[in-house]
Parts: C-alpha cells; sequence; structure tokens
C-alpha cells in the first residue's frame, strides 16, 4: 500500500476559471448532483473502503487516572505507551468535559454548515491562513480535494482569552453569537482535557507528569470544526486523505456518523464513533517531542452516501515562541536526536504554504530544514545535534 506520497501540488488548479475558485461545486450545488468533479477522485491506491476491522484501541478512564490510584496509573500508562509506539491513538471516558455541551456545540456546527455558502463565506478562511471557513480546498490544492468543509478557530490557552468568540463574531455577526460562546467554552474545556493528557503522555514516556504540562501551558491551539456532506460515490473520494496531523496531539470528538480510519501495520482500520468519549492522536511535533518514540497516528475520513458527517478535532499547539525540541532523557531512550530543534510556525507554515500534510510531512520538513529552506522566513531553526 502506497501510504507515503505526496498527493498533491500546492498551486491553484489550472482546470478552474476565477469564478469557480472559492465557490461550492457538485454535488455541493451543481446540476449533476450524481457526478464526481474528477478533481474530488482520488486513485484506486488510496481506495476506500466503510467495511473494515475495528483496531483495537485502549480506552482510558482519565478520572480514575487522575485520582492516582496507583494500580490504575500503571495500567493506563502501560496501554498508552504501547499505543503510542504502535500506532498513535487511545480513547479517552470519563474524561470531565460536558457532554451536552458538546451536543450544543454539534447543534450549532449543524446551524452553520446548512447555512447558504454566502453566510459561511463571510468566515472564509484565505489561503496561507489556519482559521476560518472552507470547502474542499480547491483554491489551494489542484487534486485529490476532499470531500468536506471545515470551520477552524484560533484557542489559546489564557482562560481570559475569547479568541474564538471574537472571531465568529467579527466575521459572522451577533447572530452567532450562541456560537462563539459554545466554540470558547468547548475550547476550553478541551485545553483542560489536553493538560490531563499530556501529564499521562509524559509518565507513559516515563519522564515527569509536569514536564509537558508545563511545555503546553501557554498553548496557542486550533479548534476545527469538520462536515463532511454525503457523497453518492463515497468509495473514490476521501473526506481527509492520509494524514499525520503536523500538530502535536489531537483531541477529536466524533458524531454517531462513522467514517475514521487508521493505518497500523500497513493495515487501514476503522475507530467507531463513541459520542461518550475523545479520540486522541499523536501529531508530527509530538512525535519529535519524543524524539520519534512515539508514532504520529495515520488516518484519514471516509463519507459515504446516506448521512453527512461530523467530527470536532482540537488540535494542542505549542506557543509560537516555544523551542520544539525533545528533551535529552528521551533522546538516550532512542539515540541519537532525530529531528531539528523548531518553533511550531515553522511547520504550520511549510503545511499552509509549501507542503500538502500527508503521511510524510514530517520527514518532508526535516529535508526541507536541512536544504535551509526554512531559514527564508527568519524563524529560529538548528540542525539536529545527537
Ligand atoms: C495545522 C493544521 C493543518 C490541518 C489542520 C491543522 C491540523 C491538521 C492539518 C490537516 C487536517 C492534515 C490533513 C490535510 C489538511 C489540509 C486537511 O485535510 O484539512 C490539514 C489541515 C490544513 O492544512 O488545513
Ligand atoms: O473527521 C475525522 O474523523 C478526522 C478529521 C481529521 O483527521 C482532521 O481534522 O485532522
Ligand atoms: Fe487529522
Amino acid at each position: 500500500m502506497a501510504l507515503n506520497g505526496k498527493v498533491a501540488t500546492e498551486s491553484a488548479p489550472s482546470n478552474l476559471n476565477e469564478e469557480m475558485k472559492g465557490e461550492y461545486r457538485p454535488p455541493f450545488g451543481g446540476s449533476d448532483e450524481s457526478k464526481v468533479p474528477e478533481d474530488f477522485i482520488w486513485s484506486e491506491k488510496f481506495e476506500a473502503s466503510e467495511l473494515l476491522p475495528v483496531l483495537d484501541v485502549p480506552t482510558i478512564d482519565l478520572e480514575k487516572f487522575m485520582s492516582g490510584d496507583k494500580s490504575y496509573v500503571e495500567e493506563a500508562t502501560r496501554l498508552v505507551d504501547e499505543a503510542c509506539r504502535q500506532h498513535g491513538i487511545f480513547f479517552v471516558v470519563n474524561h470531565g468535559v460536558d457532554i451536552e455541551m458538546m451536543g450544543r456545540v454539534h447543534d450549532c456546527m449543524n446551524e452553520f454548515f446548512t447555512m447558504p455558502l454566502d453566510v459561511k463565506q463571510r468566515a472564509k478562511r484565505k489561503v496561507g491562513e489556519s482559521y476560518g471557513y472552507t470547502n474542499s480546498f480547491f483554491g489551494r490544492f489542484a487534486s485529490n480535494l476532499p470531500w468536506k468543509e471545515t470551520f477552524s478557530l484560533r484557542c489559546v490557552a489564557a482562560q481570559n482569552s475569547s479568541a474564538a468568540h471574537d472571531y465568529v463574531l467579527d466575521t459572522l455577526g451577533p447572530s452567532f453569537s450562541h456560537h462563539g460562546k459554545a466554540y470558547q467554552e468547548c475550547g476550553i474545556a478541551l485545553n483542560e482535557l489536553g493538560t490531563k493528557i499530556v501529564e499521562l503522555l509524559g509518565l507513559s514516556l516515563g519522564i515527569s507528569r509536569e514536564y509537558f504540562k508545563n511545555f503546553f501551558e501557554d498553548n496557542d491551539s486550533i479548534l476545527r470544526l469538520n462536515y463532511y456532506p454525503t457523497c453518492d460515490k463515497p468509495e473514490v473520494v476521501l473526506g481527509t486523505g492520509p494524514h499525520t496531523d503536523p500538530t502535536s496531539v489531537t483531541i477529536l470528538h466524533q458524531d454517531p456518523v462513522s467514517g475514521l480510519q487508521v493505518c497500523s501495520n500497513d493495515q487501514w482500520y476503522s475507530i467507531p464513533p463513541n459520542p461518550e468519549a475523545f479520540v486522541i492522536n499523536i501529531g508530527d511535533t509530538f512525535t519529535s517531542l519524543t524524539n520519534g518514540i512515539y508514532k504520529g497516528c495515520i488516518h484519514r475520513a471516509v463519507v459515504n452516501s446516506m448521512n453527512a458527517r461530523k467530527s470536532l478535532a482540537f488540535f494542542l499547539c505549542p506557543s509560537h515562541d516555544k523551542v520544539v525540541r525533545a528533551p535529552e532523557e528521551l533522546v538516550e531512550k532512542s539515540p541519537p536526536r532525530k529531528y531539528p530543534d523548531y518553533k511550531w510556525p515553522m511547520l504550520l507554515e511549510m503545511t499552509q504554504k509549501r507542503y500538502r500534510p500527508d503521511c510524510n510531512t514530517l520527514e518532508a520538513f526535516k529535508t526541507w530544514v536541512q536544504e535551509g529552506k526554512a531559514l527564508d522566513t527568519g524563524s529560529t531553526i538548528t540542525a539536529p545535534s545527537a
């Protein structure tokens, strides 16, 4: 199975006229609803089946873990360690996030994504930026377009930051204030959950509980709302192609419609939805923080012909001035040092402007840095040292 191919160019597709760029096209409003436009069709090597074996993923009871029960802490850290070395994904339950609040967020998502295009476009994400609304990315990628719409918001750790709410008000207007409040509340809750997750990860790696808690204390994260419309030919498209998240740790909430799939040992598996649980994925930045000990989770999302699907991802990201560098203890466990030191905006910039995130983003980033390309941007970067 080919997983590592770079799947699209970064330039705008040449077969689109200016009017089409940024517009929503069939089956999202065109005349022939049953015909999938060519630039949404993924080649056979990416063939997406809905019927796959279910991956055996550990479920961690966070309340029990936080209570400090010694034998449970040992069991939870062992399970997480095993999962993150193997495929980079696990579930958490009893996580302290109010599920009714998540329900309100999903209601807002339903309301938002079913609004007319011109309303959603008020929050249009500009090429090269990380926040706002976008559909299909056809101003950004030339082929293998994702069958989805997304709305991304900035979530900074400071409790009093109202970045998400302010953004919704500024772009969509006061009639969306309840959306802004719901997304803001959700971002704060997922930030708190993120703190518990990185404590768990610190312990499972055999370093202190505080190490990553301190590192991500002032995180500058992204809350992303994903909406996957139905498709008459779901087997030829992908909601999201195979990739690892370039971010550090992803907290994902799925609605009851299935679609998430994960690759482990070159084999694709499904991850059934459980709205009571959160899915935790390791991303590239956490892989570099562990010197490669924890694997970035290779995943994708398929769509179906019956039900539109929603998911919500909180991408935990370091603050923009933090240097991403694995601690010596972890380098000693798995020498030599494998990644250059960098700041998150460098990797973000590469994925927004120069490289489409796929299963190979971190290696591409390493090469990009080693070739000195990253130096053009003015950010600090240093070569890896053993
Ligand atoms: C910083 C980010 C870029 C993406 C959103 C967040 C974290 C995950 C990235 C993404 C989801 C990886 C798959 C491809 C992508 C283009 C997408 O399908 O949305 C990526 C996001 C993006 O670049 O907008
Ligand atoms: O929708 C999903 O289940 C996965 C979404 C995803 O991978 C992403 O937003 O990065
Ligand atoms: Fe992802």
